[in-house]
């Protein structure tokens, strides 16, 4: 259960703030499955994580994304915006960025992730997501205000 934000609601805890980030070529993103060791195994989700200490979003992206998929992102990375997430147990804030590769990569995850698969949007409903996946992408891709 998850409720998602696009301006901070009233007594949200914003210490912990997370990157995720749409990696687009042609006409899909890639989506990274959970490892059976790691928390919410099993959820497919696009790559991202928690910031750490006195990195900036962008800082943390890239950090990201090349730990989880080897992708070194540089002046195409671009920032689309914030959301707000509250769970019943924890609220962060979601920084959300996106990458445009125009040759295909070469992908290698880490430990954290077990497969990864390209899927255009369509497609998405067919995996088990990340709660909230599917509006995080509606509401910077087909501008749909409301969540
Ligand atoms: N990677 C990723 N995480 C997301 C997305 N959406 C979303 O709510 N999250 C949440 O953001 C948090 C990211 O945490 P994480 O466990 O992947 O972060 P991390 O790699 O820094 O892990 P750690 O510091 O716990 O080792 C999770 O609670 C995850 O459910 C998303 O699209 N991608």
């Amino acid at each position: 259960m998850v409720k998602i934000y696009q301006t901070i609601p009233c007594n949200f805890d914003s210490s912990i703030q997370v990157v995720s980030c749409f990696v687009h070529f042609s006409k899909s993103f890639i989506l990274l499955e959970r490892a059976s060791n790691e928390a919410d195994p099993g959820a497919w989700g696009i790559p991202g994580g928690k910031m750490e200490e006195q990195e900036s979003p962008f800082q943390a992206m890239k950090r990201e994304l090349f730990e989880e998929t080897s992708l070194e992102a540089n002046m195409s990375l671009r920032m689309l915006g914030s959301l707000f997430f509250r769970r019943p147990a924890i609220d962060y804030t979601l920084q959300v960025f996106e990458l445009q590769l125009k040759e295909p990569p070469k992908i290698y995850l880490s430990e954290e992730h077990s497969s990864y698969e390209w899927v255009t949007p369509l497609q998405m409903k067919e995996f088990k997501l990340i709660p909230g996946t599917i509006q995080v992408y509606r509401y910077f891709y087909q501008n749909v205000r409301s969540l």
